[in-house]
């Protein structure tokens, strides 16, 4: 499942271009040396660090579509990551789980917040693949896409401009895609339809909903 979500204001867009343009980045490697596939800059310092994913992440806590889409339970602290001219990110899938300073996030759930406007810069798509095919997705800035971490994906090479993203990967209190997916469908079947059904049907729904997730989930 795959979900594009508006997600940045645009004042909080600007405060991020502004602490990237400002900000000290390095090889993208120095968090995964091993991985020759990565070739972008990453955000080091951490207070900027700090700074800038309390932006992006206080927008995907108080979005109801993200919260609902994800069931998160944990999030890495998204990360500023550029690409210029020839930087690109070769397919890979993510790691299952992330080592952070304050616990370890299981990624079920990766997520790219677009920062930059799309005609800025040529190239730059996150290309997720499905088999033998693959989609694009390179989004308007404030737009976030979220997908799942064992897709296999890849960063197009830039090849004019520069592509400006931040990225987080999710832990999410439903890990099976299935499960995840029934449970966000029959929520929104009750939010949206709810009102319009029979009192009684409507409380049976919203039971047999919260039974499953509660059966299904970990916290
Ligand atoms: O920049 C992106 O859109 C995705 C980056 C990525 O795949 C990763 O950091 O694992
Ligand atoms: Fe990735």
């Amino acid at each position: 499942m795959y979900r594009i979500l508006p997600l940045l204001e645009p004042a909080e867009i600007d405060r991020l271009r502004a602490i990237a343009a400002d900000a000290p980045f390095v090889d993208g490697r120095i968090t995964n040396p091993a991985n020759t596939a990565k070739q972008n800059l990453q955000l080091h310092d951490a207070k900027i660090y700090e700074q800038s994913s309390s932006i992006v992440r206080d927008a995907m806590l108080r979005s109801p579509e993200f919260m609902e889409f994800t069931f998160a339970t944990a999030l890495a602290p998204p990360l500023l990551t550029k690409y210029e001219k020839g930087m690109k990110y070769g397919t890979h899938g993510d790691a299952a789980y992330l080592q952070l300073p304050k616990g370890t996030v299981r990624s079920d759930l990766s997520c790219t917040v677009f920062l930059n406007d799309p005609d800025s810069y040529e190239g730059g798509a996150l290309r997720v693949w499905l088999g033998e095919g693959s989609m694009d997705f390179k989004l308007k800035p404030g737009e976030a896409i979220i997908y799942p971490s064992n897709a296999l994906h890849e960063v197009t090479e830039v090849t004019k401009g520069e592509r400006l993203v931040a990225i987080s990967f999710i832990q999410s209190r439903v890990s099976d895609p299935f499960k995840r997916h029934m449970l966000f469908e029959l929520g929104e079947i009750a939010a949206l339809e709810g009102d319009k059904m029979d009192h009684e049907n409507h409380m049976k729904l919203r039971f047999v909903r919260e039974s499953l997730y509660r059966y299904w989930s970990a916290l």
